[in-house]
């Protein structure tokens, strides 16, 4: 049994029931830690109502919002963080964005901005919560993202969310690389592909859940609970000898040749 008693996570990432981000706070939650959540702000507070209760059941003893785009929201979560728990020991990075207009046709179609913006939500922002938990995490830590193929392979629709899959994967590295020496690993977790708002987003999805029926070893694609499972164990004492990696969530279709 993992056992995360005593640790505090944060998790970002949380929309709705679907989550990555609730698969994974879930398996912490039951695996002792004590745990934050983020929601995103919105004008008419949907997500922050519907993350409110969802996560209620769970005992969190902060809930505060977060839009990476804003720096003074992160810095007041990170505040609330030192002040309340002292220190951090796990953070959840499961969070992106790219407009709907770039998730499907010609990649070389892409705005300037649409090409920023994906980078700056979906990459630059695990350089920019590690950053502001590397201070807190004084007893070493863990840092885990979420990533996907796309990052690697050319998938169709995923476009410009392939670049800042890749770029994130090399955030990984260099953050692990920079980290390690305080005893905090940095890690991403390639998922198959799930049905999630954002997953929605991405041009034939469905198709691409199909095709990951078809062709993976395991006959299916997987459920928030693995990823979740794999991430409570990335952020315990059992995987003290890994940083730096990404680890494959995905029945084994990354391994397919044909
Ligand atoms: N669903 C899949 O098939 C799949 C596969 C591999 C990797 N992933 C990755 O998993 C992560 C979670 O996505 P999901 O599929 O659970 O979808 P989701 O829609 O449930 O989660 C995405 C989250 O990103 C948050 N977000 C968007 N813009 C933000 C901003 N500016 N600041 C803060 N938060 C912001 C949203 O509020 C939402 O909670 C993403 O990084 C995604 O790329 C998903």
């Amino acid at each position: 049994m993992l056992d995360l008693n005593g640790k505090n996570a944060l998790v970002t990432g949380i929309a709705n029931e679907r989550s990555i981000a609730w698969g994974i706070a879930q398996q912490l939650h039951s695996c002792g830690a004590n745990l934050g959540v983020t929601y995103l702000p919105d004008d008419k507070g949907r997500f922050e109502k519907k993350v409110r209760s969802l996560v209620e059941p769970l005992n969190p003893s902060i809930i505060m919002p977060c839009n990476v785009q804003d720096d003074a929201l992160v810095t007041s979560l990170f505040d609330t963080i030192r002040d309340q728990w002292g220190k951090l020991d796990i953070l959840i990075h499961c969070l992106a964005f790219a407009g709907k207009e770039e998730l499907s046709g010609d990649f070389s179609t892409v705005s300037r901005e649409g090409f920023t913006r994906a980078l700056d939500i979906s990459s630059y922002s695990l350089v920019q919560l590690s950053g502001a938990a590397k201070p807190l995490m004084t007893s070493g830590g863990s840092i885990v993202t979420l990533t996907y193929l796309g990052g690697v392979r050319v998938v169709p629709n995923y476009n410009v969310m392939g670049i800042a899959k890749a770029a994130l994967e090399m955030n990984v590295r260099y953050l692990a690389a920079e980290l390690g020496p305080l005893g905090i690993r940095v890690n991403g977790i390639s998922s198959g592909p799930i049905r999630t708002l954002a997953s929605s987003a991405v041009g034939g999805i469905l198709d691409m859940i199909h095709h990951v029926e078809e062709i993976a070893p395991l006959k299916r694609t997987v459920t928030q609970t693995e990823v979740g499972n794999t991430a409570a164990f990335l952020c315990s004492d059992l995987s003290s000898g890994i940083t730096g990696q990404i680890i494959y969530v995905d029945s084994g279709y990354c391994i397919m040749g044909m």
